[in-house]
């Protein structure tokens, strides 16, 4: 199967459990829940979204033939010296949508830690090694169990309470970013003041201006 790629990029993921760590990101092209089309954003499921997925016209985009050469790629963009504490963070758009066993096994055969960023609407395959979910108000949740659960908050109608007792080792609450960002990270903070389960994620490269 080929792969269609926004762009991937080396630099630290900024968010959730990892964030400080050096990654590769690889973009999927193309989600779910959105089409990506500004002119569908109000229609859409998931109408908050902060990232372009359209296409594979990014840096280090394209369409891939095959999980060896998307791995060889991935492995390429590394950027230090060997592979000890490689790490690649799968996302999109939704890449539950093209991630499977083939390229799974190719990614690990490079040596590399394998995360995920998904929406929890279809189901993981086996053997990624941290999967974060990040449900969405009004899409079914397929995905109930992985390492951290990251809501972006508040989302009216997908209270932390609906999702706090779900099979996760870590619960985060991430302030949505937009244009009511500083009131809804005073209301992140504040809940997680009263309910320590959930801690707050910033999303840090935003703070420091990498990608
Ligand atoms: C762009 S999404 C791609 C992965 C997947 N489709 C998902 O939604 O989890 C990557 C992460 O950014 C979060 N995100 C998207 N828009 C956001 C916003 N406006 N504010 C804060 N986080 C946001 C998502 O919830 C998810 O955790
Ligand atoms: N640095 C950095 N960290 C991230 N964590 C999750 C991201 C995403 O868009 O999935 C993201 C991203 O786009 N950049
Ligand atoms: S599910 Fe993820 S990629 Fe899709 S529109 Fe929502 S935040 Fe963006
Ligand atoms: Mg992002």
């Amino acid at each position: 199967m080929a792969y269609m790629i926004k762009e991937m990029f080396a630099t630290l993921q900024g968010e959730g459990a990892y964030a400080g760590r050096a990654a590769v990101f690889c973009r999927f092209a193309g989600c779910n829940l959105w089409s990506g089309r500004e002119a569908d954003r109000a229609g859409a499921t998931c109408r908050f979204c902060d990232t372009d997925f359209v296409g594979t016209d990014g840096e280090g985009g394209g369409r891939f033939a095959d999980a060896a050469s998307l791995a060889d790629a991935i492995a390429a963009i590394w950027a230090a010296p060997d592979r000890d504490h490689a790490f690649v963070v799968f996302t999109g758009g939704e890449p539950l949508l093209q991630l499977d066993a083939k390229l799974i096994a190719a990614v690990h055969a490079r040596g590399f830690e394998i995360a995920i960023e998904t929406n929890g609407t279809l189901a993981a395959p086996e053997g990624i090694d941290w999967i974060c979910v990040s449900p969405k108000e009004g899409a079914a949740l397929v995905q109930r169990s992985g390492h951290e659960l990251k809501l972006v908050y508040p989302q009216p109608g997908l209270l932390p309470e609906a999702v706090a007792d779900l099979d996760f080792q870590q619960f985060w609450l991430q302030p949505m970013d937009g244009p009511d960002q500083a009131r809804n990270t005073q209301q992140a903070v504040a809940y997680c003041r009263t309910h320590p389960r959930w801690r707050l994620s910033l999303q840090t490269h935003k703070l420091i201006g990498i990608p």
